[in-house]
């Protein structure tokens, strides 16, 4: 039986300091993002889910957002290289904790850039955007470490977000969902549905229907719905003021032989 576990960062206290690229600064209240991410923590453990804390990284603005530390395909865990210079030092305690799992590691090396915001994985397909944050080295270096795994890497350009999965994610069945105004090339998705939300493009598969999504896409949560799904909705109002999304705020782990 798959595992079902997923690491976690608590938000820094200097989380109203972190970046923003596309869209206005405007003012984040700690207190409750700290009250949302417990919440969010919650949700994902309500549905089956181990949380597990990655050691918090207090200096870092943006260490919340741990997806972006990692990418893991099968028990292999590639640790990225941020493109944003103030997050590279958010990689030393995930290194720690996928190796605590026993995962084998990986590790995208200068000049190499890539975050795991950019990248989608759907069944062995890996969707890898080159945008602000991750480069063409970076790519290469992430196909030489799946594609011997049996990945098929698919490069995508992304410039309209922050990351690839700022645009789009995928629902269980593989369907590709994605809000068109922020996407470069919707055609590159084989199977796709347009919704109606920024927000809406951003899913977490909780397992079976379950789809874990934010509270600010209710229309695309109808959307779901119609379609036989059971959204599972999270205020996380204070993390996608810094561009945050359901997807970054933890990374879930299936693969693990332990
Ligand atoms: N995967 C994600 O969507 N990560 C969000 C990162 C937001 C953070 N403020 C940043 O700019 O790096």
């Amino acid at each position: 039986m798959p595992s079902k576990k997923a690491l976690v960062r608590r938000p820094s206290p200097r989380l109203a300091e972190g970046l923003v690229t596309h869209v206005e600064r405007t003012e984040v209240d700690v207190d409750l993002a700290v009250e949302q991410w417990e919440a969010y923590g919650e949700a994902l453990r309500d549905h089956g889910w181990e949380t597990i804390e990655v050691e918090p990284a207090d200096d870092c603005p943006d260490s919340v957002f741990v997806e972006d530390t990692v990418v893991m395909y099968k028990n292999v865990a590639l640790i990225a290289r941020p493109g944003a210079e103030s997050r590279r030092d958010e990689t030393e305690g995930i290194e720690e904790a996928v190796a605590a799992l026993g995962c084998s590691v990986n590790w995208v090396w200068a000049p190499g850039t890539l975050e795991g915001g950019d990248v989608l994985k759907v069944g062995d397909t890996v969707f890898v955007g080159r945008g602000g944050r991750t480069n063409a080295a970076g790519i290469q270096q992430l196909r030489a470490a799946f594609e011997p795994l049996g990945a098929r890497v698919v490069s995508a350009p992304v410039s309209k977000v922050l990351h690839l999965k700022s645009a789009v994610t995928a629902l269980p069945d593989g369907t590709v969902v994605g809000h068109i105004p922020k996407m470069d090339t919707p055609s590159l998705f084989g199977r796709f549905l347009p919704v109606p939300e920024e927000a809406g493009a951003h899913v977490v598969l909780l397992g079976g229907d379950k789809l874990l999504m934010a509270a600010s896409a209710p229309k695309t949560a109808e959307l779901y719905s119609d379609l036989g799904y059971e959204p599972v909705v999270v205020d996380i109002s204070e993390f996608e003021k810094l561009e945050g999304c359901v997807t970054c705020l933890s990374v879930r782990l299936r693969g693990l032989y332990a």
